[in-house]
């Protein structure tokens, strides 16, 4: 019955402040009041409904998808939420849209690379919506080797101008998000190309569409790439295709916060020589034409991906958690076998087997929201130090946001799809929510970096730092517990037999390496005040389950690697069914921590009042195929299939 709370039973089980955990999952009082507030502002109000995606066909998804983006704007507007509250409301509308490349990559890019001149130029533009941008790095040929891009980008001394070209048919910009319709202007990343020298891949501002009437400016070629993954509604966002035909611009649309081309003071007759001058090291070419060389990173101009990624990995806490919710809740309505006496049957959630598969993807949610926080104040910092020339820690923070995206995606993207057959038949409904959560999820796992690729360089800084044991240069931060790996040393010539021979290995030491990460980043977040009855005991138990599921996931490695004994390994996996009992009565209320919204979930099996089956059968009529009772096709091809006269004695 509507308003009756089916799993009050499972809530009055709790043993810990449930709103005290809210503020820890939000990250603070304030931060959970702004999420409270806007999530329940957007699922109140109609011009978000996003129950009836299914039933679109593309054209109508994708302009339901502006209609939406334009009322959240609007809403933004009218309602003058701040920046925090605006991106909240973009997050609970949740519709992948060329919004998120605007705001998620085309901006911070600008402010990562562009100097303060084209900052003051561009962001107000962005800000205000007045132009929307796009992020085009990716290429058909090229999307992981970003220095094999094939984009020119040729300096004109003659016009004090860049000529961005498309060479060849794998030099199309290919994949990038509101690009195919909607972007006025791109980021876009080409080779440069100065008197005759090649100068690495940097980002330009290019305009790609009038401001007036939207159509392609002279030179572009634009367009969509296609349908993509599943019906889902990814499909809402117009990844591109575009081909630049020798198209102009100015030389101060360089992003020149990382490099610089400045004109040479030379004599009159000399042809203008442009060599990189780096402003963060005040490397000012000088009237002689002298220029230091910088020893400043060159991948620098990586930097909107280090924001990237380190948004990604707050974001798998996200989807991770609405998966895990849904199949939480499903499970303790879930009833299945066990029935004594004509009693109910058992909550499938009590079976041993569905807690060993769904609390190891509970406690997980959480860890990544931990990682997650320590991941953004380590961004932060750097950043920090950048704008100090300090690049000391560069190299970690690239590790580290390059590792844990990787390894937060891929565990995400298989727990959403855990989530879904955890949930059983119905969790292949779209009514449940999970087809589409894990059609917009999964390709996590491949953009702003394809997740091998990136821990290839979480290796290769693994093994930078073997190389260093033993010199003058401790390892320190992430990688401090190396020093106790001393022994590495002597195999160190083994190490030299091929980083390419021993990458699959490698690949393993590097996730390895992430996991230790997050579970100490867990263990530091338990060493922190954490207000609320039973909070802390909660999530003590939650990152006990996560260290241990690890355990017992790589046991041969440790077994192998005498790192445990037989024993441990016995008494680590008798303590992990230990903990999922502990779990067990505090599982409804661990998710109902996460504070969502019927109308974000979108999940009928993790409906907060566990009311399923009515809104199941009720859910099903409200499908286009059952507006007819005889469906559109019967007279035409059944009926004379039914009828036919069997003319062969054979069938
Ligand atoms: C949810 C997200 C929210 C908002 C976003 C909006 C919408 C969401 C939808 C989609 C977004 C996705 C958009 C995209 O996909 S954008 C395109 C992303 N593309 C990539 O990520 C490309 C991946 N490839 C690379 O990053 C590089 O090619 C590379 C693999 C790292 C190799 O680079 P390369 O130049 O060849 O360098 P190496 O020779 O391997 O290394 C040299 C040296 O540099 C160090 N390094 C490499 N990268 C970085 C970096 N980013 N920062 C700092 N340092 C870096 C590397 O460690 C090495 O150092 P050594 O000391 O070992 O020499
Ligand atoms: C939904 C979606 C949105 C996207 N949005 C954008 C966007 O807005 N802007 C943008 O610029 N791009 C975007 N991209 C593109 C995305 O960044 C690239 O697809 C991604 O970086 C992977 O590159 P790739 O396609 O070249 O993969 P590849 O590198 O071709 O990967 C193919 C296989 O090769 C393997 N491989 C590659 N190199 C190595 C190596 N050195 N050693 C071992 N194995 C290797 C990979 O591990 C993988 O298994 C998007 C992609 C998707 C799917």
């Amino acid at each position: 019955m509507e308003g009756v709370d089916h799993l009050a039973h499972e809530r009055n089980k709790s043993e810990f402040d449930v709103d005290a955990m809210k503020i820890v999952w939000a990250g603070s009082p304030h931060a959970f009041v702004v999420s409270d507030r806007i999530s329940k502002l957007v699922a109140s109000d109609p011009g978000f409904r996003k129950d009836n995606r299914s039933t679109l066909s593309r054209k109508e998804l994708f302009k339901n998808t502006l209609r939406k983006a334009a009322y959240a704007w609007k809403t933004i507007i009218d309602l003058h939420l701040s920046e925090e509250e605006a991106a909240k409301l973009r997050f609970y509308v949740d519709e992948p849209a060329f919004t998120d490349v605007h705001w998620g990559m085309f901006i911070p890019a600008i402010k990562g690379q562009g100097t303060e001149e084209q900052q003051q130029k561009w962001l107000p533009l962005a800000y205000k919506m007045q132009i929307i941008g796009c992020y085009a790095q990716t290429e058909l040929g090229h999307g992981s080797n970003v220095q094999g891009l094939e984009t020119t980008a040729t300096f004109d001394p003659q016009t004090d101008e860049f000529i961005i070209h498309s060479p060849t048919l794998t030099s199309s910009k290919w994949w990038p998000g509101g690009l195919g319709k909607v972007a006025t202007h791109a980021i876009a990343y080409a080779l440069l190309i100065v008197g005759g020298r090649e100068q690495g891949v940097h980002g330009f501002i290019v305009q790609l569409r009038s401001l007036e009437d939207h159509s392609p400016l002279p030179g572009m070629t634009v367009g969509d790439i296609g349908m993509k993954f599943g019906n889902g509604a990814y499909n809402a966002m117009d990844n591109g295709v575009l081909r630049f035909d020798h198209v102009r611009i100015p030389r101060n649309q360089m992003l020149m916060r990382c490099a610089q081309y400045t004109c040479l003071c030379m004599p009159s007759d000399a042809k203008l020589i442009l060599e990189p001058c780096i402003l963060i090291r005040v490397s000012q070419v000088t009237c002689e034409g002298k220029y230091k060389q910088s020893d400043v990173p060159r991948q620098l101009v990586y930097g909107a991906m280090l924001y990237v990624r380190q948004t990604i990995v707050a974001d798998a806490s996200c989807a991770l958690s609405r998966a895990v919710c849904i199949a939480t809740r499903y499970s303790a309505v879930r009833r299945q076998f066990g029935s004594q006496n004509g009693g109910p049957e058992t909550q499938v959630i009590d079976y041993k087997t569905q807690q060993s598969r769904l609390f190891p993807l509970l406690a997980s949610a959480y860890a990544f929201r931990f990682v997650g926080e320590w991941l953004k104040w380590l961004y932060a910092d750097v950043t920090q130090r950048l704008q100090a020339n300090d690049f000391s820690t560069l190299p970690e923070a690239h590790a580290c946001t390059a590792g844990l995206k990787s390894l937060t995606t891929t565990a995400t993207a298989d727990g959403i799809e855990e989530c879904r057959k955890l949930c059983g038949g119905h969790g292949y409904l779209c009514s449940s929510g999970l087809p589409e959560l894990f059609a917009v999820y999964v390709p996590a796992c491949t953009y702003e970096g394809e997740n091998t690729v990136l821990l290839l360089q979480v290796a290769r800084f693994l093994m930078k730092t073997v190389s260093q044991l033993g010199s003058s240069k401790k390892p320190v931060g992430t990688i401090a517990y190396m020093t106790r790996v001393e022994h590495l040393m002597q195999c160190r010539c083994g190490v030299q037999r091929g980083f390419a021979e021993l990458s699959a290995d490698l690949v393993e030491a590097a996730v390895a390496h992430c996991q230790l990460l997050v579970v100490s980043k867990f263990i530091e977040k338990l060493q922190q005040e954490i207000p609320g009855k039973g909070v802390k005991q909660q999530l003590e138990v939650l990152c006990n389950i996560y260290a241990l599921f690890l355990l017992h996931k790589h046991q041969g490695d440790f077994l192998s690697t005498g790192c445990i004994t037989p024993k441990h390994a016995a008494l680590a996996n008798d303590e992990l069914r230990s903990l999922y009992s502990q779990v067990r009565p505090n599982a409804i209320a661990l998710v109902d921590a996460f504070n969502y919204t019927d109308h974000y979930l979108g999940s009928i099996l993790g409906c907060y009042d566990g009311n399923v089956y009515p809104k199941l059968y009720e859910a099903a009529w409200k499908d286009p195929l059952n507006e007819s009772v005889v469906p559109d096709g019967y007279h035409q091809y059944i009926r004379p299939l039914l009828k036919q006269e069997i003319r062969t004695a054979r069938l």
